[in-house]
């Protein structure tokens, strides 16, 4: 099985939680892409759900596939959001943003009832941080941001490199219109402590890590789908 078949396998096995009629967040991602595909195919089977997307690529590939949609603020109470993942954790612990839609993503989650994360094994770890935390700053004081960030993080005994995410010639702007930062901490044995002191940043747009908020994640490997809960 291919890294895509696993994608695909981790979205099938997603689906089978999804009911008619139900508010659905619908996640970002060349994972999150496969489970849109195939709600695509039960929404031309006749299967009624109303989708709230966490990017606007992900609207474009909705649209194009003809899901419904909604905006969070028509629905902004959520049955289910189905989400990709880098990095997920055994207490369901997340690195998000990897495809800078981490902002969305985290509202969308958190106004749902439940979060379903799906992924393949590789992207499972011990312990958070092998993937570069994702940090969506206000692009208005960039460096002091980038200065405080650092603090915080020597404190917690966290160093590595923080790099202005690139796209092109000039910076990746979120859909916010706000900067990405990708911080190489490294192992991050305190999630839980890293996030609330990003969270008192000022600049600090949102972070990539998601800390309470999947319900369970789906794991695809080359012998099929296994279900993940908090450990
Ligand atoms: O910002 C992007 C998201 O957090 C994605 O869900 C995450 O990067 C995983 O994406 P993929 O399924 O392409 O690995």
């Amino acid at each position: 099985m291919d890294a895509r078949q696993m994608k695909i396998k981790a979205a099938e096995a997603a689906l089978a939680y999804v009911e008619d009629g139900m508010r659905l967040g619908i996640g970002t991602g060349s994972t999150a892409e496969e489970f849109v595909r195939l709600l695509a195919e039960k929404v031309a089977g006749g299967f009624r759900i109303e989708g709230v997307p966490t990017s606007e690529r992900t609207a474009r590939l909705c649209l194009e596939l003809g899901v419904p949609l909604k905006s969070l603020d028509e629905l902004p109470e959520l049955d289910l959001t189905v989400d990709g993942a880098d990095e997920v954790d055994r207490k369901l612990r997340l690195i998000k943003g990897g495809g800078g839609a981490l902002l969305r993503e985290k509202i969308v989650a958190s106004a749902s009832e439940r979060m379903i994360v799906i992924a393949d094994e590789s992207k499972v770890v011990d312990v958070l941080g092998a993937f570069k935390l994702p940090i969506e700053v206000n692009p208005f004081g960039q460096f002091a941001t980038r200065i405080a960030i650092e603090k915080v993080a020597s404190r917690l005994g966290l160093t590595g490199d923080i790099v202005v995410r690139a796209s092109g010639d000039g910076p990746f702007m979120t859909d916010g219109g706000h900067l990405i930062l990708d911080a190489s901490f490294g192992r991050i044995p305190d999630a839980e402590a890293l996030a609330s002191e990003l969270n008192a940043i000022p600049g600090v747009v949102e972070h990539g890590l998601f800390i309470g908020i999947a319900t369970l994640a789906i794991i695809a490997g080359p012998s099929g789908a296994r279900v993940l809960t908090a450990a």
